[in-house]
């Protein structure tokens, strides 16, 4: 675990030009931004820079420091130390503006819940000086686009909390910021609608040049939609980049993971495969390792560590390199039958669990 930590790489920053080429177009900077609670820190020299229409996914468990670093961002809390520019704002001297120009969405959204999601629309917009009619016209605008035309004159207590994620969305949107931080924007939502929504806030982020800062500690989210993915933990920012980036940079992890469907699956053979040069982990899914006891138990085989000579499989090889055409053959040539093969990209989620969870891919299922 400490080895992962300290391995911590922040590949966005790779070198001085890098980071002075990002800083001209940056629209969130953050320079050692530390935020102290008595002794305890709960936001630690934090370093980021996100450029104008990028999608940034900050990923980290619960408590890691995320809302603290985007309430300092927002000038809603001073921090201890350093400095956080929001479209060339000084974030603590100049919260007013920076507020004119971000759009937050926290995750316990509220409206008026006995007034129609078009009136606290309206309502928004009003306040943040938009006139009357202009404020009707985009609400109505922003209610399409976000899907609740036909619910634009429910009263929002009778909307589900898909809606009112929905909702949320087009009220940051309506006074049209240049920045729209999202803290979980997808909590508590049914997975087709965390699909919709995050399908929606890509559209916007690319149809308009909106920089989206997204909170979550949803991997799965935050890889579909986001162009670079920072990794918080313990108010630390231990590595940053695109998924690609990410793979390389943490240093000697696994980037290849093939999948592999056998029939005839062994021991012997789990041990042919980490022979091959380059494997660095072999694991079964536990559904299948759970079926294949099974399997063994009805076959009256004791498990003595040689597998049923049929027992089907699969089996997931993560290796630092392209594997696919040598793990076939030692398959092929150990008298296993291959009956599947499929490729598949080394995920955030196994970087997340291997660094925020210190453990391996070993007997994981996705
Ligand atoms: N006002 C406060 N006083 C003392 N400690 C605080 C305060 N606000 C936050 N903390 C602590 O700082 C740490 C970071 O909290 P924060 O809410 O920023 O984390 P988070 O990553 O957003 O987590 P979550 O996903 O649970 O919201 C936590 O340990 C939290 O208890």
């Amino acid at each position: 675990m400490d080895a992962a930590w300290n391995a911590g790489v922040n590949a966005g920053f790779e070198d001085a030009e890098t980071d002075r080429a990002s800083q001209a177009s940056s629209v969130i900077e953050l320079r050692g931004l530390t935020k102290k609670y008595g002794d305890f820190t709960a936001v630690d020299g934090l370093d980021l820079s996100i450029r104008q229409g990028e999608i940034f996914g900050l990923l980290g468990p619960n408590g890691a420091g995320k809302t603290t670093t985007i309430l300092m961002m927002l000038g809603l809390t001073e921090p201890t130390a350093g400095s956080s520019t929001v479209c060339g704002l000084d974030s603590t001297r100049q919260p007013m503006q920076v507020k004119r120009r971000v759009g937050y969405m926290p995750d316990d959204i509220g409206f008026y819940e006995d007034r129609s999601g078009l009136d606290n629309l309206v309502y928004t917009a009003r306040l943040n000086g938009v006139p009357e009619k202009e404020a009707r016209e985009r609400a109505q605008q922003l209610l399409e686009k976000v899907g609740l035309a036909e619910a634009a004159r429910k009263k929002t207590g009778a909307y589900s909390r898909g809606m009112r994620q929905r909702l949320g969305l087009a009220d940051v949107l309506i006074k049209r910021p240049d920045v729209i931080i999202l803290d979980e924007p997808t909590l508590g939502i049914d997975p087709e609608g965390v699909r919709e929504l995050l399908v929606l806030i890509r559209e916007m982020s690319r149809n308009e040049g909106l920089t989206v800062l997204l909170s979550s500690h949803h991997l799965h989210q935050v890889q579909q939609i986001c162009d670079r993915v920072g990794l918080f933990v313990k108010g630390r920012l231990i590595a940053s980049g695109d998924l690609d980036t990410l793979s390389r940079e943490l240093d000697g992890g696994p980037t290849h993971l093939v999948e592999l469907d056998v029939a005839g699956w062994s021991s012997a053979l789990e041990e042919t495969l980490l022979s091959v040069e380059g494997v660095l982990s072999v694991s079964r899914s536990e559904a299948d390792a759970l079926a294949g006891r099974e399997a063994d138990a009805l076959a009256g085989r004791e498990a003595d560590g040689h597998g049923a000579p049929n027992a089907a499989a699969t089996v997931r090889v993560a290796s630092s390199v392209d594997l696919t055409a040598q793990l076939a053959a030692a398959v092929v040539t150990s008298g296993a039958a291959l009956r599947g093969l499929r490729r598949t990209r080394y995920g955030l989620d196994d970087i997340y669990h291997r660094y925020f969870e210190g453990g391996d891919s070993h007997g994981r299922t996705h």
